[in-house]
């Protein structure tokens, strides 16, 4: 079993929802705490960070290029790749002020590694809760090995990857002695298309690893993420933001502080609204009554007479014989006048 903070991470159980905030901080200490405190009074049970630096994510040869992708929303074209990295990164110190805020918060604080030494720092100095592998580290094996030794539970994104490389991930998580994996569904595009989603690759996920199984959301919106609910989702992370007009790279995919309080407000309902896999009866006998129809009679029958099916149609309320019994009044003799459009009893044959 899997616990963050006391709280199960289970299959179709209420989603645990991790508000991503990355680097959307923009390297601004005192916004990285608002960001907190908003979180934490939108309902969720987690902030998570990015550990990176200037070298533990890019070779220099990715600065010489200042590589940008097309669907790269740094929105700050003004800058080189370099200036930002140094910008928005956090580094030990500033990540141990966010931790012990968070503690007295009172909301679980984690971060994403991109080396050894930033697992080592958060999980022997900052003592996370869990570690999370971001998809482009999952076909990192050494790396995840050297995760996965230090014991913590480990949330695996699967963004960019197929199957045989989450079979090899996992594999390898597991051998190190580490089988506190949840698993992510993810697709690495802000954000992907409707049609690329594929929110059904929760299920697939579910039933190859029998793992509690979630979903890392990219999207605009909070449609995705409430959906997953339906597919069973274990845990959500959405990427927030106080501005989605911010300079910086994930702030027009994010959720703002209204969508981050729509999005926990309703997963919590749609998990609520999915209720029971057994067919659930729970109405009180009086909406019955009020509901459903009775036999009645469609004309004044006297005494003695033989009902026939034309004496008898079915209207509400429920309080009398239930339609289904008509052909054990039919051809019965009635025991006293009964007036036309009279909920007939059974006493009365
Ligand atoms: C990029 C990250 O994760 P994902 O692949 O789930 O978006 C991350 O955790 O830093």
């Amino acid at each position: 079993m899997i616990k963050f903070n006391g709280k199960e991470i289970k299959n179709f159980s209420e989603p645990y929802i991790i508000a991503e905030i990355g680097a959307n901080h923009n390297g601004d200490i005192g916004l990285a705490k608002k960001m907190i405190d908003i979180a934490k009074e939108k309902g969720v049970d987690a902030v998570k960070f990015q550990s990176w630096s200037k070298s533990s994510i890019n070779s220099k040869k990715v600065y010489q290029d200042n590589y940008f992708l097309a669907d790269d929303y740094r929105n700050r074209s003004d800058h080189t790749l370099e200036s930002i990295i140094e910008a928005y990164s956090i580094g030990k110190e500033e990540q141990k002020e966010l931790k012990e805020y968070c503690d007295k918060v009172g909301v679980t604080f984690s971060s994403t590694p991109f080396s050894n030494a930033e697992v080592d720092f958060l999980v022997d100095e900052l003592d996370v809760e869990f570690i999370k592998v971001a998809s482009m580290d999952l076909n990192n094996l050494p790396f995840l090995d050297y995760m996965a030794r230090k014991g913590k539970p480990i949330i695996l994104s699967t963004g960019l990857s197929t199957i045989a490389e989450v079979d090899e991930a996992v594999r390898t998580i597991i051998s190190a002695g580490n089988d506190k994996i949840v698993i992510l569904h993810c697709v690495s595009i802000y954000p992907p298309k409707n049609e690329e989603v594929n929110l059904n690759n929760i299920d697939m996920l579910r039933n190859l690893y029998n793992l509690p199984t979630g979903y890392s959301d990219h999207t605009i919106g909070v449609t995705a993420p409430i959906l997953s609910i339906a597919k069973g989702t274990c845990l959500i992370e959405k990427h927030f933001t106080l501005d989605k007009n911010m300079e910086g790279w994930d702030h027009k995919v994010s959720a703002d502080p209204n969508e981050l309080e729509i999005m926990v407000r309703e997963c919590k309902n749609a998990y609520k609204m999915l209720g029971s896999y057994y067919k659930y009866v729970n109405e009180s006998q009086e909406r019955k009554d009020a509901f459903r129809r009775s036999i009645v009679t469609t004309r004044d029958i006297k005494e003695g007479e033989i009902i026939t099916e034309e004496d008898l149609e079915f209207k509400r309320p429920g309080t009398g014989i239930e339609p289904k019994y008509k052909d054990f009044i039919i051809g019965k003799r009635a025991k006293r006048n009964i007036q036309f459009d009279e909920i007939i009893k059974i006493s009365d044959f």
